[in-house]
């Protein structure tokens, strides 16, 4: 099978890397780790959420960082909204594109939006004819896609149902989430293939938590299943508030590095990238999850 041309990796650092921050990062922090990611050529951040801020505290100051950032042409910056209230605070925030999030397992559906997955399904109707009314588009993410924190291994076919729920109302692309990192390139593999069976490859994406160490491997699989789409997170921040022990996404650094490699387009600078990177980190004094940029940072130092 031959391997796409482009890649589109979607940066979701200041969304899914920073929500499980529990020490407390200021607007003008996460205003300048957006603006640094647009610098270095990501063409897609999400930038926050607009979810209960008893639920997910450290992203409350989501309208105040999409009012300050610099936002560059060319560039989709996007929220995440479980329902209907979130939706229009995102618009009153002038968000242009965001994304419901489902589950394909019953307890991370519950644990994470309080409700079931039909509920959750039900709840995004009113959300979706609204992003009509004012032209929002809609991404769509599916968790718990190699397996639940809570339930265990999913079947590939329930998360094929639940991919195309979203897409029949209205989402134009859907991201399938390794909340756990626990796949295996095997896993993908199949996934895509069963996935894909419905929805054209070209509409789906990948979100591969690295807790296993198995991201890379799981993104090259699913370059070799046709997916061209990748959410990733700077200096591999993160981890989700609702699967305890899960590690950040797969660092963007390391993802651009294989992607290079294979002579895969993205127009993303890494050096640029590694500096943004660092920069968080430092800010967050923790140390920076991706083994490109650790590498690079030491041999500059050398
Ligand atoms: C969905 C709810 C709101 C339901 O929460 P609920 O308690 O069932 O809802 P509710 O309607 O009863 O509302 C409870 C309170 O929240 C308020 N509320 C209600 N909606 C909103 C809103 N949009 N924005 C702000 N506030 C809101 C509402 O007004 C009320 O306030 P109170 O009267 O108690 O003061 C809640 O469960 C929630 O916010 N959950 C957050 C989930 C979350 O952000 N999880 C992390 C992101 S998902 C993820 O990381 C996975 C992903 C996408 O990355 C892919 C992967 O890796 O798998």
């Amino acid at each position: 099978m031959n391997l796409p041309k482009q890649v589109r990796l979607v940066e979701v650092g200041p969304r899914d890397g920073l929500q499980n921050e529990k020490q407390p990062i200021s607007v003008a922090d996460k205003v300048r780790l957006v603006d640094d990611l647009s610098a270095a050529g990501l063409s897609y951040i999400e930038v926050g959420s607009f979810v209960s801020p008893k639920w997910v505290p450290q992203m409350a100051g989501s309208a105040e960082v999409f009012a300050q950032i610099q936002q560059q042409p060319g560039v989709t910056y996007a929220a995440l909204t479980p329902n209907l209230r979130g939706f229009e605070a995102a618009l009153e925030a002038g968000v242009k594109e965001v994304a419901v999030f489902a589950a394909a397992s019953e307890a991370f559906s519950q644990k994470n939006i309080n409700c079931s997955i039909a509920e959750s399904l039900e709840r995004f109707v009113p959300l979706m004819v609204a992003a009509k009314q004012h032209g929002v588009r809609v991404r769509g993410y599916v968790s718990c896609v190699l397996g639940c924190p809570y339930d265990g291994s999913v079947a590939p076919e329930q998360i094929a149902l639940v991919a195309r729920e979203l897409f029949a109302m209205g989402c134009y692309e859907v991201s399938l989430g390794d909340t756990i990192g626990a796949g295996t390139a095997g896993d993908t593999r199949r996934l895509f293939e069963v996935v894909g069976r419905d929805i054209p490859r070209e509409k789906l994406a990948g979100h591969f938590h690295d807790t296993y160490g198995q991201a890379l491997a799981n993104i090259y699989a699913s370059l070799l299943e046709g997916i061209s789409v990748f959410d990733s997170s700077v200096a591999g921040l993160g981890g989700c508030p609702y699967a305890k022990g899960a590690t950040g996404n797969v660092a963007t650094e390391d993802v651009l590095y294989l992607l290079n490699g294979l002579g895969i387009e993205t127009g993303i600078d890494m050096d640029k990238l590694i500096s943004a990177g660092q920069r968080i980190c430092t800010v967050l004094d923790k140390p920076n999850g991706s083994r490109v940029a650790r590498a690079t940072l030491a041999r500059q130092l050398r």
